[in-house]
């Protein structure tokens, strides 16, 4: 983002990535190459520089603002005289289908459990709060995967209330890829963590305000700190679609794959399929319910056409 376009009211401080990067001190690199190759995603080209660059500096402020909260809390708890329990910080990553989320919420993973203070940084993806394929059917939904009629709300602010005030042992049901639905025998399940990361589409959304009295909290409400991930919406359908094509040749090759008859069509009819399906969902979704979330995290990570990390903007406080 040039500063031409820069919202002209945002509450955010920018940095050029040779700045942010500056803002490393001595934190140390703590992946390696092998590390790297475990936490990509398909094709995600993420590389140490951009470790060293972006995430480093990120790995250090979150360890500094989880220290600072860390210390209200206990204010929190003093003021109220209990000494019960730990209360985790919340971390939440939101941007486009496509854009790179899971990379960077397992590399942040990888990083901040480094650190001794917080050795233990769960993660979970907001789609197992999708509601299961049956149900969207029924209510005429499939076409709107991901929009925020799509998710079980109630059932996603329950989970992070429960993460929140600490209780051990919160689960979370699971989405599949694979399967494109939710995994009815299984489900995930989070233990008292030091950091919880939560990553999906629609974290920032704030549903419409109630009129009836009736108010729900917004799933944001239970976040230390949140982060946008930010593209050009042309790139991002250019790596939505070379991602198809590397899924084609991968993971839709399973029988069991829910796109498996995609991989057996010529090239150019599963081309126009990912063009459908960019240009039908995930684009209308990115500019209804995305991108006007953007100006309300903490902190916005830019990427260039290259998906390296260009910008990035970090919240006056
Ligand atoms: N149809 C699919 N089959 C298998 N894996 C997929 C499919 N679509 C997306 N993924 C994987 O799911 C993860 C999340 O993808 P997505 O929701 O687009 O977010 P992001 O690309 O921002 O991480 C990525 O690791 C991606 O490679
Ligand atoms: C499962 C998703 C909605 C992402 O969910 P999230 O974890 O971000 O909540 C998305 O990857 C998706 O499948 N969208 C539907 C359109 C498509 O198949 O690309």
């Amino acid at each position: 983002m040039d500063s031409a376009s820069r919202p002209q009211l945002a509450p955010h401080r920018y940095f050029t990535r040779e700045e942010w990067a500056s803002l490393r001190a001595d934190t140390p690199l703590t992946l390696d190459e092998s590390d790297l190759a475990r936490l990509r995603s398909l094709n995600d080209p993420i590389s140490i520089d951009e470790v060293v660059s972006i995430y480093l500096p990120l790995s250090r402020l979150l360890n500094l603002y989880v220290a600072a909260t860390q210390r209200l809390y206990k204010a929190t708890r003093t003021f109220l005289g209990t000494t019960d329990g730990k209360t985790p910080f919340i971390i939440g990553i939101g941007g486009s289908v496509a854009v790179g989320k899971s990379t960077t919420a397992r590399v942040l993973r990888a990083l901040l459990q480094r650190w001794p203070d917080t050795p233990k940084v769960e993660l979970v993806t907001t789609d197992g709060f999708l509601y299961p394929n049956a149900v969207l059917q029924r209510e005429g939904l499939m076409e709107r995967k991901g929009f925020p009629d799509s998710y079980d709300l109630p059932a996603l602010l329950a989970f992070l209330s429960d993460i929140k005030a600490g209780s051990p042992r919160v689960s979370a049901p699971l989405y599949s890829h694979l399967v494109y639905d939710i995994v009815p025998s299984e489900r995930v399940t989070i233990d008292a963590p030091d950091i919880l990361i939560v990553e999906g589409l629609n974290v920032l959304q704030t549903p419409r305000l109630p009129r009836d009295g009736k108010a729900v909290p917004f799933v944001s409400d239970f976040f230390d700190f949140s982060i946008y991930i930010d593209a050009d919406e042309i790139d991002i359908h250019r790596w939505y679609v070379a991602r198809f094509e590397r899924l084609r040749a991968t993971a839709f090759q399973d029988p069991s794959s829910y796109f498996h008859r995609y991989a057996l069509i010529p090239e150019e009819e599963a081309l126009a399929i990912a063009e459908r399906l960019w240009s039908r969902i995930n684009l209308v979704n990115l500019r209804e319910n995305i991108l006007p979330t953007r100006p309300r995290a903490d902190l916005i990570l830019s990427k260039g056409a290259n998906h390296l990390i260009e910008q990035v903007a970090l919240r006056r406080l």
